[in-house]
């Protein structure tokens, strides 16, 4: 129970950071890797431990939040562990109901129809009454993880979170959200700023609570185009990223930021430039052409392609080593493009962290 969670204080000390060294790039002995979606329904165990319980009740729950993101670090050497949440915490928050449907993903029983509908928006979210128990997961998670790798948080993105609170879940087309972008652009700068500002305050609680690094997920980007990009999703990331480290500097802190904007290739220039030290990248993007248009400003993340996850281990593999060849080792965290899907094999898993390790290794070495 609350009482007994210890504080964000005295947290063991960190044993390999080899992941935070790559988001600065700083030199490193091997790249680190760790993957979107890691703890997930691939894994037994997780599915085991998930089993009968309402999804957003394991949120709640630090405890399960803890054993949760724990669990693929007992499996795989991954180089960073994400805490178990959702990005729909945050509209949650702002006072709308959300609910994870079995077999059709986060429901929005009353998604925002019309402008009006902003009124029933929490205006000033008080996120520590709000969100804390994802404070107190992150607080307890950082104890138990004992130093043995790093621990990011996260958050949705203002466009990706205003598309699921008109489209009241998963969509193809977007076009709700669409529509207010075309039909109501000043209400939806007005949404996205509201958005803005919690998520700065939760991302601010997140590492006073003992995160050490934030990725910001804007993963409905590619259904914009790059003008609309340009006007309702670059501005909102950069002024995240600029807030919280401003504030964080005031505080002598400094932790990485991660931008993953999916899809959207066309405004890679744009995201090396927008105050995160590293660009996540999805698989439709080719390791060398990324690093030259992003001109070593940042260091980048990604991006094999899931679904290669399905391939023999020895294609894995050299489909890394090319991977790496790619990118470069230095300033460059191994992922996949997206996350892990339920069916693949967690083996798989093992033999793409692995070939991430070993390739590096030896490429690190011949230089
Ligand atoms: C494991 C899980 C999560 N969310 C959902 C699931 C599946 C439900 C379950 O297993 O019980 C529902 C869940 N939550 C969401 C979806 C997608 C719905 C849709 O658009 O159709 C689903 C199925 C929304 C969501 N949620 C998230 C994103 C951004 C990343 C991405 O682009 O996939 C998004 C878009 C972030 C997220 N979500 C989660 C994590 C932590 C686990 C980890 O990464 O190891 C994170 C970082 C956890």
């Amino acid at each position: 129970s609350e009482c007994f969670l210890p504080s964000p204080k005295d947290f063991p000390q960190l044993k390999n950071d080899t992941f935070l060294r790559a988001a600065r790039g700083e030199e490193t002995e091997h790249v680190p890797v760790w993957c979107m979606r890691q703890a997930g329904r691939y894994l037994p165990e997780f599915r085991e431990s998930r089993a009968g319980k309402d999804f957003f009740e394991t949120c709640q729950s630090p405890e399960a939040c803890c054993e949760l993101t724990l669990q693929p670090l007992r499996r795989f050497p991954f180089d960073a562990a994400i805490i178990f949440s959702d990005i729909l915490v945050v509209p949650q928050a702002m006072g709308m109901d959300v609910q994870m449907v079995a077999g059709k993903g986060p429901t929005f029983p009353e998604p925002l129809k019309e402008p009006e509908d902003l009124q029933r928006l929490q205006v000033k979210v008080d996120t520590d009454k709000e969100l804390g128990y994802v404070f107190r997961a992150i607080t307890l998670t950082r104890h138990k993880i004992e130093g043995k790798v790093p621990l990011i948080g996260f958050s949705g993105a203002p466009w990706t979170l205003m598309s699921y609170m008109i489209e009241g879940g998963g969509s193809n087309t977007h076009s709700k959200a669409k529509r207010w972008l075309y039909q109501h652009p000043e209400a939806s700068h007005m949404l996205l700023k509201m958005l803005t500002d919690v998520i700065v305050e939760y991302l601010l609680g997140q590492v006073a609570a003992g995160a050490q690094a934030l990725q910001v997920f804007e993963s409905h980007a590619g259904i914009l185009g790059p003008a609309e990009f340009k006007e309702f999703s670059l501005p909102y990331l950069r002024d995240i990223a600029r807030r919280v480290k401003d504030k964080l500097k005031e505080a002598g802190q400094d932790v990485p930021m991660i931008v993953f904007a999916k899809d959207a290739h066309y405004a890679l220039e744009e995201l090396s430039q927008s105050n995160y030290e590293v660009v996540g990248l999805d698989w439709t993007i080719d390791p060398l052409s990324a690093r030259e248009r992003t001109g070593g400003k940042v260091s980048l993340q990604g991006n094999m392609d899931p679904c290669a996850l399905y391939a023999p281990k020895e294609r894995i593999s050299d489909i890394v080593k090319k991977m790496l060849e790619g990118f470069g080792t230095r300033g460059y965290i191994a992922n996949l493009g997206h996350g892990v899907y339920p069916d693949m094999e967690p083996e798989n898993i093992g033999a793409f962290v692995e070939a991430v390790h070993q390739h590096s290794k030896q490429m690190i070495k011949q230089i």
